[in-house]
C-alpha cells in the first residue's frame, strides 16, 4: 500500500478521483469506508434518474471496493453473477460519468458486456454462470502458467441454479485452480430465499464466533510461508471437524472462509489479501444486506430490486415511482386468471423459478400457498417437476420470462412435449423487454417452440384474448404455450367469464384488397393501423402451433402479398410457418416476413428498439410498399 499519506478529501471528490482501479490502489485503505458512502449516495441519486437495480447494488458497494483494491484488475479476472450488482463496478472502472446513460438506447448497459469495458470479463445477465465462467479463465492461466486470479462473485439466490453445483463440482475437483468463489450472501433472491441450501446458509451463519476465531487465524496464516499455511489448515480442519459441521462448499473441495462482514472493510481487506496468496479452490462467504444505506430498499428490498425512475419533486427519500401506477399488464392479466382459474380447479398447482412478483404471483401464492411452488433459480428443475406433477393427474401452470424458458429447453422437448403431458408454460416477457436489452428479450420463443410435437402455441393480440387463451390453453389436454409480451397490449377489458376458443383458428379483424397482413400476437395494433392506411386485409392469427392453415390459404387467394408480422426472430418464426403453409400448398403468392432482425437487439425502450427492428407501423408500410416497388 501507498506510504504518503494523501490530504484529506471530501467525499465527493474522493469518488471523482476514482478513474480506473490503479487510481484506488492509491487510496490509504482508512479512505475506503468514505469512498464507499460517496459511492452508495452516487449510486441512489443516479438510479433514482434512470431506473435499474438498486437493492442488489446497494448491498455490494464494499465488497467491490474491496476486489478492485486487492485484487489486481481487470488482469485478475472478476466474473459478476447476474451482473444486475455491477454499478459500482462500473462506476470504479472508468464509466461514472455514463452511468446517467445506464440502460438507455445505445447507452451503458445495466450488466457487464465484454464490449463495453476490458473490466468485464465476462458477459452475465442470465444467473449461476459465473463459477463456470471464473473457473474457465482460472484454467486457461493454470494451463498457460499466467499469475492470475479467476473470482466469481455470487448470490445466494443465483447459488440455487444446478448450473452453479455442475461447476462447484467440476471446480473442487481441480486442486491446483486458482479460483476464487465469493457468495455474496443477502440472505434475499428476488424474493425471500427458498429452498434447502437457504438453511444450510443459515446453519453457517449461526456458527459466526468460531468463523471469527478463525478469520483472525487466517489474517496471521496470511503471512506465513506456504507449507505452514498447509500444515495449519490441515490442523484447522482437524479443529473445525470437532467444533463446526462441515460446509457443503467443502465437500465440494473448496477451502471455505466466513461467513465475514461483507460491508466491513477491515475484514474484507485481509481476508481478500490473505485469499490471493492461497492456492486451489478458494470458497469464500460475505454476508452482506440487499439495500444497505438506503432505508426504503433495506426495508423492502423486494421492491427496490428493479426500480423505475424516481420522482424527484418528491424526493429521493420518498423512493415514489415517477411512473406511478399504470394500465394494466399482461402480467396482472395472468396473475388474475391464476386465482380464478385455481378457484375453479383444484388440480391446478403453479410454479415459478424465483420470478414470484415478475410473474404476477404474489396473491396467487398468498391465497393458494400449498398449491404454489417458487423452485429457486432453476428453470430446468421447473419444468420436469411439473411433469412429474402432470404425471399424476395435477395440472401445472409454470410461469417463466421467454428468455429464462431457454435455459429448460430440453426438459420442455424430452419431459412433457414427448411424452405428451398436460403442462402449460405462461410464458411473459416475450418479445422485446426495452432496458434489460439483448440477454433478456424474448427473440427467439417461437422459433425454438414451433418445431416441437404436440405443443399448442397460443399469442393472445390484446388482455382480453389473453385470458381466454390462457383459459383455453389450460383446458388443453396436452402441452401448451401463451406468450405475451412485457407490459400492456391494447387496453382491452378482459371478460371475466372465460371460454375456450377454437384452438388453430385465427379470425379477420379488417376486410381489404390488395396485400394482407397477418399479425401474431403483439403486432395487431401495428398490422390495424397500417392496414387502415393501406385499405388492406388484416388477419389476428391467435396460433402459431397449430396455424390456421385454411385462413392462410383463404388470404393467399385473395390477395398479391402476404405480410406476416410477429415480435420474434424472423428466422424460424411464425411467418416461417406461413411460408412452409404456402410451400406445401403449391401457393405463389408472395410473403413478406417481418420480425426481429438476425442479430442481437441491445437495450433501450421498447418503442424504440421495435422501430430500431423495423416493426412500427412507419417502417412495416415503408417495407410493403418497397415490396411492391420491387415487383412493379
Ligand atoms: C436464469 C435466470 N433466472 C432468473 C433470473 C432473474 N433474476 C435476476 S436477479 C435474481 C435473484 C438473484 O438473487 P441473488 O443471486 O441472491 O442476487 P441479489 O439480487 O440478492 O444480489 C433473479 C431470480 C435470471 N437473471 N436468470
Ligand atoms: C436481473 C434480472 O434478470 C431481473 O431482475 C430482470 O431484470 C427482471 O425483469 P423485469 O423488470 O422485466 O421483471
Ligand atoms: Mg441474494
Amino acid at each position: 500500500m501507498p506510504s504518503s499519506k494523501p490530504p484529506a478529501r471530501s467525499r465527493a471528490h474522493l469518488l471523482e478521483s476514482i478513474g480506473s482501479p490503479a487510481d484506488l490502489r492509491k487510496l490509504e485503505p482508512g479512505e475506503l469506508p468514505a469512498l464507499a458512502d460517496a459511492l452508495r449516495d452516487f449510486l441512489i441519486d443516479s438510479v433514482s434518474r434512470t431506473g435499474g437495480h438498486l437493492s442488489s447494488n446497494l448491498g455490494t458497494v464494499e465488497l467491490t471496493i474491496a476486489l478492485h483494491y486487492v485484487f489486481n484488475t481487470p488482469e485478475d479476472r472478476i466474473v459478476w453473477d447476474v451482473g444486475h450488482q455491477t454499478y459500482a463496478h462500473k462506476v470504479l472502472t472508468g464509466r461514472r460519468e455514463a452511468m446517467s446513460s445506464l440502460r438507455q438506447y445505445h447507452g451503458l448497459s445495466g450488466f457487464p458486456k465484454r464490449s463495453e469495458s476490458t473490466y468485464d470479463t465476462f458477459g452475465t445477465a442470465h444467473s449461476s454462470t459465473s463459477i463456470s465462467a471464473a473457473l474457465g479463465m482460472a484454467e486457461a492461466a493454470r494451463l498457460r502458467g499466467e499469475d492470475r486470479r479467476a473470482i466469481a462473485v455470487i448470490g445466494d439466490g443465483a447459488m440455487t441454479a444446478g448450473m452453479a453445483f455442475e461447476a462447484l463440482n467440476n471446480a473442487g475437483d481441480i486442486h491446483d485452480t486458482n479460483l476464487l468463489v465469493i457468495l455474496n450472501d443477502n440472505e434475499m433472491s428476488i424474493s425471500p430465499p427458498v429452498g434447502a441450501l437457504n438453511k444450510h446458509l443459515s446453519r453457517l451463519l449461526s456458527g459466526r464466533l468460531y468463523n471469527g476465531a478463525r478469520q483472525i487465524g487466517k489474517r496471521v496464516l496470511g503471512n506465513l510461508p506456504p507449507p505452514v499455511i498447509e500444515l495449519a489448515r490441515r490442523t484447522e480442519e482437524h479443529v473445525k471437524g470437532m467444533v463446526m459441521p462441515g460446509t457443503m462448499f467443502e465437500e465440494f473441495g473448496f477451502n471455505y472462509i466466513g461467513p465475514i462482514d461483507g460491508h466491513d472493510l477491515e475484514s474484507l481487506l485481509p481476508t481478500l489479501q490473505n485469499l490471493r496468496t492461497l492456492k486451489g479452490p478458494q470458497f469464500l462467504h460475505v454476508i452482506t444486506r440487499k439495500g444497505q444505506g438506503y432505508k426504503l430498499a433495506e426495508a423492502d428490498p423486494i421492491l427496490y430490486h428493479g426500480v423505475s425512475k424516481f420522482d424527484h419533486a418528491a424526493g429521493i427519500a420518498t423512493g415514489k415511482d415517477a411512473k406511478g401506477g399504470g394500465k394494466l399488464t399482461y402480467t396482472q392479466v395472468f396473475g388474475d386468471w391464476l386465482c380464478d382459474m385455481a378457484a375453479l380447479d383444484k388440480r391446478l398447482v403453479a410454479i415459478t423459478p424465483a420470478m414470484r412478483e415478475g410473474s404476477g404471483m404474489v396473491r396467487f401464492a398468498h391465497e393458494y400457498p400449498d398449491r404454489y411452488y417458487d423452485v429457486g433459480i432453476a428453470e430446468q428443475h421447473a419444468l420436469t417437476f411439473a411433469a412429474g406433477l402432470a404425471c399424476e393427474g395435477l395440472k401445472p401452470v409454470v410461469a417463466i420470462y421467454s428468455t429464462f424458458l431457454q435455459r429448460a429447453y430440453d426438459q420442455l422437448i424430452h419431459d412433457i412435449a414427448l411424452q405428451n403431458l398436460p403442462v402449460m408454460m405462461a410464458i411473459d416477457r416475450a418479445g422485446l423487454v426495452g432496458a434489460d436489452g439483448a440477454t433478456h428479450h424474448g427473440a427467439f420463443d417461437l422459433s425454438f417452440l414451433a418445431c416441437i410435437p404436440n405443443l399448442v402455441i397460443f399469442c393472445p393480440a390484446d388482455e382480453d384474448e389473453c385470458r381466454q387463451m390462457l383459459y383455453t390453453a389450460y383446458r388443453h389436454d396436452g402441452p401448451t404455450a401463451v406468450r405475451y409480451p412485457r407490459g400492456s397490449g391494447l387496453g382491452s377489458v378482459p371478460r371475466q367469464a372465460m371460454s375456450e376458443l377454437p384452438i388453430g383458428k385465427g379470425e379477420i379483424r379488417r376486410q381489404g384488397k390488395g396485400c394482407a397482413l397477418l399479425a401474431f400476437g403483439s403486432m395487431l395494433g401495428t398490422a390495424l393501423q397500417v392496414g387502415e392506411e393501406l385499405d388492406a386485409t388484416v388477419a389476428n392469427m391467435r396460433f402459431v402451433k397449430p396455424i390456421d392453415r385454411d385462413l392462410i390459404l383463404q388470404l393467399a387467394a385473395g390477395h398479391d402479398l402476404l405480410v406476416t408480422l410477429e415480435e420474434n426472430a424472423t428466422i424460424g418464426g411464425a411467418g416461417s410457418e406461413v411460408s412452409r403453409v404456402l410451400n406445401e400448398a403449391g401457393s405463389r403468392v408472395r410473403v413478406l416476413q417481418l420480425g426481429l432482425p438476425d442479430r442481437f437487439v441491445d437495450h433501450g425502450d421498447q418503442a424504440q428498439l421495435l422501430a430500431e427492428s423495423g416493426l412500427d407501423s412507419a417502417s412495416v408500410l415503408d417495407r410493403i410498399k418497397k415490396a411492391y416497388q420491387v415487383n412493379s
